[in-house]
């Protein structure tokens, strides 16, 4: 792999490992963001219950006091009738008396008749009570206990005659309207509120008050959760709409009622979702940057790769056009002459032999006069060919120009040089097919050799040397090989 290629792939590996960790910072840093966001509001949340059960246990307390306070002197009563009026007069507030069957129940200090009120929830609740004394605050829903009166919420005790039989119940009003008052001040948000809840799961407040009916919640997992501990924070998707919200809740001190604040998660989180989606979109466009920069960079580089590649083979190309032959790529005269001298200067070393057998071929130009330059072409490709099969692995054939052709014979001696020549006048007697005219017909080879050390120790001598063993064999009628001072025919 070259090192633009090597940098490249590092580079892109880089870029992605920087978006990578770019990205994963980001969103570390907003689910840390996230995890506080969400505790702050539990910590709020679970504040605002705790006030909120605590204010609501002062108000019942002063309440049940009242409340005790009658109830305790009707229990200790010694005659047989008594002045309610002054019964009453001991409370501050406006309180009933109902009997055993929650009838004839008068309001003795306003003296406005009441509903019959012994089929109510809360009085059901005091009759039911297993044991005189035992029993303790009964809370009913929100209703009206007087004649076109106010919503209220009936706040009630039993009490019992000398005997501990339940004798009715004592009952205080809390306006429905005085709650809604204390909790208006309070700035929910969106799908969050507020509830007085009854310990057997029935809501008697919601707040801010919405058109759905007060339900029981009994059942429900999330109730299962409040009553399991007296205060408690989680988050839970509600049971009505399915929202998913943070649920702070705690029991109201010795009364049967519970108050919880539920927030939803995504009022909480609202700031938190912008801060998530601008964030989020700039780390996006940040790695999207990144990553389009460093490939932009990649083909940048590998442009320049491929220039560079472009640029060696051009310079390749160029090279071997410098050292060979176009037409047959051969090896030409400069190339030959830088083997020869290796060839000399190994010989030279070792004490051998070089031989050189120059050729050229008779009759060459009457091909090209009879068939065209083509035909000369396809003898000239055939006459490579053939030379090419006939030569050793460490020999070079060389075409000169023209119809002329050396064959440099390194490590040679004169007895092998000479079975060469016999194998190039034999491979050059092989036909040359243009056309379906054997071309061969009409030329032959002729070939002049000479030798290293004995016939020339350098490249100019040595080639003359030949050519003129060359010349030598053409006098002599062509189609043959004469060697250079020894004359002598294979
Ligand atoms: N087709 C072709 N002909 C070439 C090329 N280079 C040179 N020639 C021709 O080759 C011929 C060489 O001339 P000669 O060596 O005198 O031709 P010859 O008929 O072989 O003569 P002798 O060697 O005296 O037998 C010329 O006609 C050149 O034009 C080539 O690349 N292709």
């Amino acid at each position: 792999m070259s090192l633009v290629r090597y940098l490249t792939h590092r580079l892109v590996l880089l870029s992605l490992l920087v978006s990578l960790g770019i990205a994963g910072l980001l969103a570390r840093n907003l689910w840390v963001v996230h995890e506080n966001a969400l505790a702050s509001a539990e910590l709020a949340s679970r504040n605002l219950s705790h006030t909120l059960a605590v204010g609501l246990q002062w108000v019942l307390a002063e309440v049940d006091h009242d409340i005790l306070q009658v109830r305790n002197v009707l229990q200790h009563r010694d005659q047989k009738t008594w002045d309610m009026h002054a019964v009453l007069a001991l409370s501050g507030s406006e309180l009933l008396v109902l009997d055993e069957y929650g009838d004839g129940v008068r309001d003795m200090v306003s003296g406005k008749s009441t509903q019959p009120l012994g089929q109510r929830d809360f009085f059901q609740a005091l009759r039911q009570a297993p044991q005189a004394g035992v029993a303790a605050v009964a809370i009913g829903s929100p209703q009206a206990l007087l004649e076109n009166g106010p919503q209220v919420l009936p706040i009630a005790r039993a009490w019992y005659d000398k005997n501990g039989h339940f004798a009715g119940a004592v009952v205080a009003s809390l306006p429905i309207a005085r709650l809604e008052q204390w909790l208006s001040g309070m700035e929910m948000g969106a799908g969050s509120a507020v509830n007085i809840i009854r310990r057997d799961g029935q809501v008697l407040l919601r707040f801010p008050q919405t058109d759905a009916l007060l339900r029981s919640l009994a059942g429900s997992a999330n109730f299962q959760r409040y009553i399991a501990q007296p205060v408690g924070v989680f988050v839970a998707p509600s049971v009505r709409d399915g929202i998913t919200r943070i649920h702070s809740f705690e029991h109201v001190a010795q009364m049967p009622l519970l108050v919880n604040v539920v927030q939803a998660k995504t009022t909480v989180l609202h700031s938190w979702y912008r801060t998530a989606w601008s964030l989020g979109s700039f780390s996006v466009l940040l790695v999207l940057g990144n990553l389009g920069l460093a490939l932009l960079f990649t083909r940048e580089l590998e442009r320049r790769r491929r220039a560079q590649q472009a640029l060696r083979t051009e310079k390749n190309r160029m090279q071997h056009m410098a050292l060979h032959d176009a037409l047959t790529g051969l090896p030409n005269r400069l190339l030959l002459k830088d083997r020869m001298e290796q060839a000399i200067a190994a010989a030279q070393r070792d004490g051998g032999t070089v031989g050189l057998l120059y050729l050229d071929l008779d009759g060459f130009k009457q091909v090209n006069d009879r068939w065209g330059h083509e035909a000369g072409d396809c003898v000239l490709l055939h006459i490579a060919q053939q030379l090419q099969q006939v030569a050793r692995g460490t020999d070079t054939v060389c075409r000169l120009g023209g119809d002329e052709f050396v064959l440099l014979l390194p490590e040679c001696t004169l007895v092998d040089v000479q079975q060469i020549a016999t194998r190039v006048l034999a491979a050059c007697a092989v036909p040359c097919w243009w056309h379906g005219v054997d071309l061969q017909q009409v030329y032959s080879i002729s070939g002049g050799v000479c030798m290293f050390p004995e016939h020339g120790t350098n490249f100019s001598d040595l080639l003359r040397h030949a050519d003129s063993a060359l010349y030598q064999a053409k006098e002599a009628g062509r189609g043959q090989v004469v060697y250079y001072q020894a004359a002598v025919s294979p």
